[in-house]
């Protein structure tokens, strides 16, 4: 083991524990990036992030250390928020793309990870988390790129000492979700048309928000008719590309953030099928990453969506599947559970996006496994990691 114990203990390599929340990964990045990163508030380093050192997030990402459908959170230990008191830790979200602004998958894996992990070097203030007694909860404030994220972990006191309990579900309080755009017409020119829109020229679709900008519309209004089951992946895939670039060039209105320009932008496209025994949808994100979970930032842009609609009222939770539930042998269980709980005002927004509502998902997270990652100097494939990709006839 003396090679392995070598990248450990050297202060050269990155640091990380992988977890999995209904399928969708999460590696943790808990040494090796956040030391490198500049800038007082999170969203400066996040930019820093991007402009300076986005080879790290490639290198943690991709091959020969990650695969195209990988994504990471990368914990940064001092932002505005951790100064103030008001959160514990910050978090950066990375996928092929580059920085996601809000992850519910990897927010119930940092939950139970950071009740875990009792090094002080990971996370400083662990020792200041309480568990509550009465909900048998510890509350963890996460400062993610979209703002304040609640986290309740669930938990049991042994010998003074907080420790996860796995029987129980970890749940969140996200920023205010808000749809901005719900069922409107949306012209499909045809530079942009996919072939199983046939002769239409239009279809109908929401936008709405859930930490970041989805576009949200049933698989037979994207021309799947057969709902999700029967559907091509690719094909799929191709029409979620080409609706997500009409939507950035010509209907970017949709995707704007009242308070926050960082934020305003189209992060991923839902195709929901109902047909599933609840609800079922697939999330085609960044650089059309498919999300193996139920999305948690988009569970909050559905359920804030069907709540403007006037079809789901508050406090009344219902269970998401996600791709991974197609092939189970027992849905019940699987997916995220979310609700509403509470209408709040949205700070700027304007007409439907005016009041929006704050919503709690739950599910869980197991570990996979831990890595220290090196790179060595000679490598010429592995300094910022590579993509398998044919160059265009
Ligand atoms: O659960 C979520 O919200 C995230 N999963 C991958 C894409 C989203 O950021």
């Amino acid at each position: 083991m003396d090679v392995f114990n070598r990248f450990v203990s050297s202060t050269q390599s990155i640091v990380a524990i992988d977890m999995h929340t209904v399928g969708e990964p999460s590696r943790i990045v808990c040494r090796g990036v956040d030391h490198l990163l500049n800038g007082s508030r999170l969203l400066d380093k996040r930019d820093d992030a991007k402009l300076n050192q986005d080879h790290l997030r490639k290198r943690i990402m991709f091959e020969p250390r990650g695969h195209p459908e990988m994504y990471g959170a990368i914990l940064v230990r001092e932002t505005e928020l951790t100064r103030s008191g008001e959160a514990h830790i910050g978090v950066l979200f990375t996928h092929n793309e580059g920085y996601s602004t809000m992850c519910g998958h990897a927010t119930m894996a940092l939950g139970r990870f950071l009740v875990d992990t009792l090094d002080t070097d990971v996370f400083p203030v662990r020792s200041s988390l309480k568990h509550d007694p009465e909900t048998s909860t510890t509350q963890v404030n996460l400062h993610a790129p979209c703002g304040l994220v609640r986290i309740s972990v669930p938990t049991l006191l042994k010998a003074e000492q907080i420790t996860y309990d796995s029987s129980r579900l970890v749940s969140f309080l996200s920023v205010p979700s808000f749809a901005t755009a719900i069922d409107v017409e949306v012209e499909v020119p045809a530079s942009y048309r996919w072939p199983e829109l046939g002769s239409r020229t239009s279809i109908v679709l929401s936008v709405s928000y859930g930490g970041a900008f989805y576009a949200i519309l049933p698989a037979e209004e994207l021309g799947f008719g057969q709902g999700l089951r029967n559907a091509s992946m690719e094909a799929l895939s191709h029409a979620t590309a080409q609706l997500k670039a009409l939507i950035m060039k010509e209907h970017a209105y949709t995707t704007h953030h009242p308070t926050e320009p960082s934020l305003s932008y189209l992060y991923g496209v839902v195709v929901s099928d109902s047909s599933f025994a609840d609800e079922l949808g697939l999330c085609f994100f960044a650089d059309q990453q498919v999300d193996r979970s139920p999305t948690g930032s988009a569970v909050g842009a559905r359920i804030a969506l069907a709540h403007a609609k006037g079809q789901l009222s508050l406090n009344t939770p219902k269970r998401y599947h996600s791709i991974v539930s197609i092939a189970s042998k027992d849905p019940s269980q699987d997916g995220f559970v979310g609700e509403a709980v509470e209408v709040v005002d949205i700070e700027g927004g304007e007409g439907v996006a005016a009041k929006g509502v704050v919503i709690k998902t739950s599910g869980e997270a197991f570990y996979t496994g831990a890595s220290a990652f090196v790179h060595e100097p000679q490598d010429r494939l592995s300094h910022a990691g590579f993509k398998v990709e044919l160059p265009r006839a």
